[in-house]
């Protein structure tokens, strides 16, 4: 068995099914990040495995040991888990060092004086320490929330949504910095989310979740080159339907763009982006309105433009 081991576990609310039977194995200092979008059942997954909330069925095992759910232990939760959601719980009248050693109150002193210090030192808040928590930016408090979850030296991290406080910058430099700290505590996380672009800072381990069910495992290559679902294919660009078929698609990146041969289109908008522009275009047979990349930047409105793909890119979902 796996350092962590989730079996079978499922869960209905009122009889309606809000996680089908989920199944996992992970190793000591693994990432993985769960992407669904809101009401894929992601938080009942991680607080089941957190041991806060009755499963249906299935179990969660942590080094061999079964995670009891709170019909089964009378203090729910356990050390070992730590669950961090977007809404920080900081003590608001305890200054950010005291946050975090409030954690360890039971804890030897000249070890958890240690710990906090290395703590504070390694999320970059020894300059707010005695701040409280109303005089910090989402950002600080969040990474005081961590701070608090770490105190107890958890082996498993299981991050809610915990970033949805912030903007996409602060995000992504929060979760870069993260990493590094998990990885130098060797942590084991889990990290749910519906932003792909921020899970895969984390990791390039995934599990997409819809509708309570699991969509696709893999990496984000395997995932954005043969998605099983349309949902799972949106993840990584909008995706543009191939006129008189059922289920084909083709992605903006990879229609080709050309002034004669090939499906004729018009040019409708166009957005200047980082690598290229974005093209709105209308095909003329069909009247459908595509989105197609435009790497040359060579294509403005009103332009007549013929598009062509290769077979193999075409995804049929
Ligand atoms: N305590 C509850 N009682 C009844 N239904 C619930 C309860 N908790 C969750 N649900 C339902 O279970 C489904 C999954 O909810 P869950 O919170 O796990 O999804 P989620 O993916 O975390 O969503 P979000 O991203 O919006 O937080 C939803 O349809 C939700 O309404």
């Amino acid at each position: 068995m796996s350092y962590f081991s989730i079996s079978n576990v499922s869960k209905s609310y009122d009889e309606i099914p809000a996680l089908q039977p989920f199944s996992l194995e992970m190793n000591q200092g693994d990432f993985l990040a769960i992407v669904g979008e809101s009401g894929s059942g992601k938080s009942t997954l991680l607080k089941i495995m957190a041991g806060l909330e009755v499963q249906d069925s299935g179990e969660v095992f942590l080094g061999g040991k079964p995670i009891l759910n709170p019909n089964q232990k009378i203090v729910s939760g356990y050390d070992e888990i730590r669950l961090i959601h977007q809404n920080f719980h900081l003590y608001p009248n305890s200054t950010v060092e005291e946050n975090i050693s409030r954690q360890l109150l039971h804890y030897e002193k000249e070890y958890a004086k240690s710990r906090v210090a290395q703590l504070l030192k390694l999320l970059g808040l020894n300059d707010f320490k005695d701040r409280f928590p109303r005089q910090l930016s989402g950002g600080q408090k969040q990474k005081v929330a961590i701070g608090k979850a770490m105190a107890v030296e958890p082996d498993i991290l299981l991050l809610d949504e915990p970033f949805s406080s912030l903007d996409t910058i602060q995000t992504h430099r929060l979760i870069s910095e993260l990493k590094e700290i998990f990885k130098e505590f060797g942590t084991t996380v889990i990290f749910v989310t519906h932003d792909l672009d921020d899970a895969l800072r984390l990791t390039d381990n995934l599990i997409i979740l819809q509708k309570g069910k699991v969509a696709q495992k893999g990496t984000s290559r395997q995932l954005c080159e043969k998605p099983n679902t349309k949902y799972v294919a949106q993840l990584f660009s909008p995706i543009n339907k191939l006129p008189d078929t059922k289920n084909s698609y083709i992605r903006p990146a990879d229609v080709k763009l050309r002034t004669k041969g090939g499906l004729l289109a018009h040019v409708t908008d166009s957005r200047f982006l980082v690598h290229y522009n974005s093209l709105q275009i209308q095909l003329k047979e069909s009247g459908i309105t595509w989105e197609v990349d435009d790497p040359q930047r060579k294509y403005e409105i009103g332009d007549r433009v013929y598009l062509s793909w290769d077979g193999p890119k075409v995804m049929t979902l």
